[in-house]
């Protein structure tokens, strides 16, 4: 085995490597115990998380948690306070190393597209590969254009193309100069929601293609879920819970993370003969000691109306018609806030209101109480 070089040495020799090689070559990008304090405000509050060779990882949180700082200091445009960056195991980012921006062999994306508007569609793909001679870069802009199925728009200036189009120029853009990274903020936030869904599955299948790693931010559960193979859902700061979507939906850390998946009723519990007993009756099992006390999460879609003979009684205070599906408020006995229901449009006959409440087993998710939640 040869001698090690050192790590910002290595790290600058795999970044020139890469924008010129023929394949992109996808690299783990791991965030090791990351801070970032502006003043007296921490902002990342210790982070540690990786994104794997060729994974599409998600940060996904609610504004202000902090998901385009740790975008910003992927890329380098920021730095953080404590923590190490560290891209393929090495280390970019750290107390003592800092590998700048153009170095680091990772693409940055960012939510307005920010193409040049006075440049051709050939020129801003071709604008990040300027290392490789006139003709090869032409030759790697045009591949990358032909990736996203716009080779013919070459000549064209942006403002010719429709929005979603100017995404997949940004995205052939980004890809084009190979990173072993790509970082995307809010990639789809400035596309209507039908133009989203189209753009966002080429996305995907381009992301697969080139084998990229990726890390995408959005503070919508859906889009992550239908991006992602892991999401690592961010609040304050700080990491919640990271795993794939089924993993947060079916088993959140707690209602946070469950709340962010899933529209909730909230009721409070108490385990009786190893069962979680609510107002509702019985609704899971629980291998907690008699008298616990606990706070129980019921998906809307869980709460189900007329559906069984057993049940407690309720009462329809409101409806709302929301297409496939009713939105219903329904009062019962014993607990102070009305609860909520999804259910299939129509099963529930327009002027009922007296109604059997049932719950679905796997629409309850159970949080045992904390000292601070008392
Ligand atoms: N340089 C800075 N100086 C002061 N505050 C900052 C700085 N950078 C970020 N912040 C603050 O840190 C918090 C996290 O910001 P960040 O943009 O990372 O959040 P985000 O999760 O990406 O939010 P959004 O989804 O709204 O973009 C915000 O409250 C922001 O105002």
């Amino acid at each position: 085995m040869r001698a090690e070089p050192s790590s910002a040495a290595r790290a600058g020799e795999t970044a020139r490597e890469r924008t010129s090689a023929g394949v992109s070559f996808a690299a783990s990008l791991a965030f090791e115990t990351i801070h970032y304090r502006v003043g007296s405000t921490e902002i990342l509050k210790g982070i540690t998380l990786a994104a794997q060779p060729g994974e599409i990882l998600c940060l996904l949180g609610p504004s202000g948690s902090g998901k385009t700082t740790m975008l910003k200091i992927a890329a380098g445009i920021e730095r953080q306070t404590a923590g190490r960056l560290l891209l393929n195991g090495r280390e970019i980012s750290g107390p003592g190393t800092f590998i700048t921006p153009e170095k680091r062999g990772v693409g940055l994306m960012f939510q307005d597209f920010a193409l040049f508007p006075h440049m051709t569609i050939l020129d801003n793909v071709r604008f990040g590969l300027k290392q490789l001679g006139s003709g090869a870069a032409k030759r790697e802009a045009m591949a990358a254009l032909a990736r996203v199925n716009l080779q013919e728009a070459a000549q064209d200036y942006p403002h010719m193309l429709s929005g979603g189009e100017q995404q997949r120029i940004a995205l052939a853009r980004a890809l084009t100069p190979r990173p072993s990274v790509l970082l995307m903020d809010e990639p789809f936030s400035g596309l209507d929601s039908r133009l989203k869904d189209v753009v966002r599955t080429d996305t995907l299948q381009i992301l697969r293609e080139a084998h990229a790693t990726a890390i995408v931010v959005t503070h919508d559960a859906e889009e992550a879920m239908r991006l992602a193979d892991r999401i690592a859902l961010i609040k304050d700061g700080e990491l919640v819970q990271v795993g794939t979507a089924a993993e947060l939906y079916g088993r959140p850390v707690n209602l946070f993370a469950a709340g962010f998946f899933s529209e909730l009723n909230i009721v409070e519990g108490v385990v009786r003969a190893g069962r979680v007993v609510t107002a509702l009756g019985p609704v899971a099992d629980s291998p907690s000691s008699d008298g616990s006390e606990v706070t129980v999460a019921l998906r809307l879609t869980g709460l189900r109306l007329n559906e069984r003979e057993a049940g407690v009684s309720g009462r329809i205070v409101a409806r709302r018609f929301l297409g496939g599906v009713d939105l219903m408020t329904v009062a019962v006995e014993g607990l102070d806030m009305p609860l909520r229901s999804r259910m299939r449009a129509g099963l529930v006959p327009e002027n009922q209101r007296d109604v059997v409440v049932s719950i679905d087993p796997q629409d309850v998710i159970v949080f045992e109480k904390t000292p601070a939640d008392r």
